[in-house]
C-alpha cells in the first residue's frame, strides 16, 4: 500500500515562492489501478516523481508498505519494487534495445523469446528492435515504447507510467490499454498512469483528479466523469469574471 500524507511541494520562483503541491493525503491500495488525470500543470508529474523519489517533497510523508520511504533515493526506491516511465523517456547512446531489457530485469536472466514478448506488449516487432541502439534514430513514440517495455521487464511491484499514450500511434494505443488491462486482471502490481485518455481512464478503480496542486476529486469513472465532462464544458472564470463587470 502507497501512502501519501500532507504532501506539500513549495518552490522559490523569481516572484516568490510558489505552491506547486498543498497536503495533498491519499491512499493506494495494492493491486490498483489508479489515474491521475487533470489540468495541464495542474501537479500530476510532480506528485507521480515524488512518489518515485526524483523530486523531494518540501513537506509531509510518504509510505510505502508501511515503511517510511520520504528520505530514501530513487535506487533504494527501485529496489523496493517502485518503477516510473518518464513523459519524455531518455535515450542511452551505445545500449541496445536488448541490453536495455536485460538490465532492467535485473537478476532475472531474459530469455530472448520473454524480450520479443515484452516488445509485442507494446506493439513494437522484436526483429525490427532488439538490436538497436536507443539513441536518436528512434523516434519518440519508438522511445516511449520500449521504455514502457522495460517498465514490463522490472516486473515491479508499484508501476508509475507518465502520459503512456503520449506520440503512441492509434494501433499501438489499442496495444498499450490491452497490455496495461492484462497487468491490472494479473493482479500482481499496482499501476498509477497518468492520463488524459479516456481509454485509460476507462480502465482505472479510481481517478484521481489532480488540479491547482491539490486532488479536486476523486471516485470511480461513474464518478469522475461527468465531472471531468462539466469542468471542460466550463468556460475561463477569468473572462466570466471580466463578463460579470461587465
Ligand atoms: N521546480 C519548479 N519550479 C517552478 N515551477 C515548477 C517546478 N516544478 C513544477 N513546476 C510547475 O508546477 C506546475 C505543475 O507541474 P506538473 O508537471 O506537475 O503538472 P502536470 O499536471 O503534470 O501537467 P501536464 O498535464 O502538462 O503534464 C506547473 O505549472 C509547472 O510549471
Amino acid at each position: 500500500m502507497l501512502e501519501l500524507k500532507d504532501i506539500c511541494y513549495r518552490v522559490s520562483t523569481p516572484e516568490g515562492e510558489t505552491d506547486i503541491l498543498n497536503h495533498i493525503d491519499l491512499t493506494i491500495p495494492d493491486h490498483k489501478l489508479v489515474v491521475f488525470t487533470g489540468p495541464n500543470g495542474g501537479g500530476k508529474t510532480t506528485l507521480a516523481k515524488i512518489i518515485m523519489g526524483l523530486v523531494r517533497p518540501t513537506g509531509g510523508q510518504i509510505l510505502y508498505n508501511g515503511r517510511d520511504i520520504t528520505d530514501l533515493s530513487i535506487t533504494d526506491r527501485a529496489r523496493l519494487g517502485i518503477s516510473y516511465g518518464f513523459q519524455q523517456p531518455p535515450r542511452f547512446k551505445g545500449i541496445t534495445v536488448h541490453d536495455l531489457l536485460l538490465l532492467s530485469a535485473g537478476s532475472e536472466k531474459l530469455s530472448k523469446d520473454r524480450c520479443c514478448q515484452y516488445l509485442t506488449r507494446v506493439g513494437l516487432c522484436a526483429n525490427d528492435y532488439l538490436d538497436r541502439e536507443v539513441d536518436v534514430s528512434l523516434s519518440g513514440g519508438e522511445v516511449k515504447r520500449i521504455e514502457i517495455a522495460t517498465i514490463l521487464a522490472r516486473n515491479s511491484q508499484l508501476m508509475i507510467f507518465d502520459e503512456p499514450e503520449a506520440g503512441i500511434d492509434l494501433w499501438s494505443f489499442a496495444r498499450l490499454t490491452e497490455t496495461f488491462e492484462q497487468i491490472h486482471n494479473e493482479g500482481r502490481s499496482t499501476m498509477i498512469i497518468i492520463s488524459h485518455q479516456e481509454r485509460i481512464i476507462q480502465l482505472a478503480d479510481e481517478i484521481i483528479v489532480v488540479s491547482g496542486g491539490a486532488i479536486a476529486h476523486r471516485g470511480t469513472t461513474e464518478e469522475i466523469f461527468p465531472l471531468i465532462l462539466a469542468d471542460t464544458l466550463g468556460s475561463c472564470p477569468v473572462l466570466e469574471k471580466k463578463e460579470a463587470k461587465l
